[in-house]
């Protein structure tokens, strides 16, 4: 395929290399694609719920994809109209028995397990063993075994099955690893008789995801309290989830990676679709990028970028963004200073290790990193040669990363596996592509 050929998605070869050329400018406007964790989020709370619920404006990524075949396969209806999924819940009667396949979708197999216990012997597995395979389960496996579930596992990792029933009441759960084992209770606790009295213990990790699972619950009429610092969070039982039609907002950490790239080439990017009051912890991009120099402003619901500004390194605890810190770790590199992220331990639990794998790739274009136990620090550069291939480790984010790094490059950069981008964000090169990137996307053999 030529340099710089638009080209559809939906026409890319199932799975590719990508070749980034280096880009002058970036210039145009893009409408941010639907949330991912509000469109896993609203399907899975839709299915919960008796009755059709419209969702509006549904992420195409294959994790939305993963949410929707588990949920048909627990029982849901589930009919497509335009960019809408209406979905005919279950309720608290998901199927007994069935295996649900949630691809390598960490959210989507995290919150299926809690609601697991409300039926009879459901099998979790994952066509992805060297990724969602690796990552640990055990702390929400070990809460739903207090709670009284039947629970087996490959050692606290998929392939896992569950069976109910649970009765309910207080339950602690580890939230140090993930918040994901916290919002898989939090969707089961209103379909229990007694309800959740959940007790987060441990250093809690990533509280904007939990925020959001609040303000689903609270969007389809469940009742639910939490503290401030959510080390508590009581959901009372017998409740029903509501019916009706949600609407899915912008994704800030897919975006987040458009503007960082638009911050770092010059011209003027315009991306929409991006709501200024949302719960999404990767909206602090903006500021990360601010603080760092960048020329951002909002207008409306749009976020216009100047680009091509110095930008100056930074230090920041990175917990409430973690699904931007790949994104801005491109900005980093090519600030002036060393950028360090604190207390991002947990981006080690993800798709690939995001700090050790990170700092060898950066290492590998030739700019200096390093790493703590629970840190990322890299040192900025103002020229990258490029002329690598560089190793997209299966992981969505560190494509975004890499791809951001090759437009500013001196020669071409090669990035293997980039069809995993179709985990969360399956229009990142065409939406750079329309703002004038170039990309070749070489056929891998399967
Ligand atoms: O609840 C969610 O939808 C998510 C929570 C976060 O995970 P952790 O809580 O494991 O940090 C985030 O990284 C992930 O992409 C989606
Ligand atoms: C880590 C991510 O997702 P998940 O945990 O849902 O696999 C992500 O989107 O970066």
């Amino acid at each position: 395929m030529n340099e710089g050929a638009l080209q559809d998605h939906l026409t890319l070869p199932e799975q590719f290399d990508v070749v980034v050329h280096p880009v002058r400018e970036l210039r145009g406007a893009v409408r941010a694609q639907p949330s991912k964790n509000y469109t896993t989020r609203y399907l899975l709370a839709a299915a919960l719920a008796e009755g059709e619920t419209r969702v509006v404006g549904v992420a195409t990524s294959e994790d939305a994809h993963a949410m929707l075949r588990c949920l048909r396969d627990w029982g849901a209806g589930i009919e497509h109209i335009g960019d809408d999924v209406v979905i005919r819940g279950f309720g608290a009667a998901p199927r007994a028995g069935v295996t649900l396949n949630p691809g390598n979708a960490g959210a989507v197999a995290r919150f299926l397990m809690g609601v697991a216990a409300l039926t009879r012997d459901t099998t979790l597995v994952t066509d992805h063993p060297d990724s969602l395979g690796r990552r640990p389960q055990g702390d929400l496996l070990e809460a739903l075994e207090r709670l009284g579930a039947r629970v087996g596992s490959n050692e606290g990792r998929l392939p896992v099955t569950i069976s109910g029933p649970v009765r309910g009441g207080v339950a602690e759960v580890s939230a140090e690893r993930s918040s994901q084992y916290t919002s898989a209770l939090m969707f089961l606790a209103p379909l229990l008789p007694g309800g959740l009295d959940l007790r987060l213990t441990g250093q809690i990790k990533s509280h904007a995801p939990l925020r959001q699972t609040l303000d689903t619950l609270a969007a389809f009429g469940i009742r639910a309290a939490a503290t401030d610092d959510l080390s508590r969070v009581q959901i009372p039982g017998g409740q029903r989830y509501r019916p009706g039609r949600v609407m899915v907002p912008g994704d800030y950490p897919g975006t987040a990676a458009l503007l960082a790239a638009a911050a770092l080439l010059p011209g003027e990017v315009r991306l929409s679709n991006l709501r200024e009051n949302d719960l999404q912890g990767e909206r602090e991009a903006v500021d990360v990028l601010r603080e760092m120099g960048a020329d951002i402003h909002r207008d409306g619901d749009a976020l216009v970028v100047r680009g091509g500004q110095t930008l100056r390194a930074v230090n920041r605890d990175g917990d409430g963004f973690t699904d931007a810190v790949q994104a801005l770790t491109a900005a980093a590199a090519l600030a002036e200073g060393t950028t360090t992220w604190r207390n991002v331990y947990t981006l080690r639990l993800k798709e690939c290790d995001r700090i050790s794998d990170t700092r060898r790739e950066l290492e590998r274009l030739g700019l200096q990193a390093s790493e703590t136990e629970d840190s990322l620090s890299v040192t900025g550069t103002n020229r990258i040669a490029g002329g690598v291939t560089a190793d997209g480790h299966g992981d969505h984010r560190m494509i975004m990363l890499l791809t951001l790094l090759g437009l500013r490059a001196e020669a071409p950069v090669r990035i293997t596996g980039a069809h995993h981008i179709r985990k969360s964000y399956p229009q990142f090169f065409m939406h750079l592509q329309a703002l004038g990137a170039g990309f070749d996307f070489l056929e891998r053999e399967s």
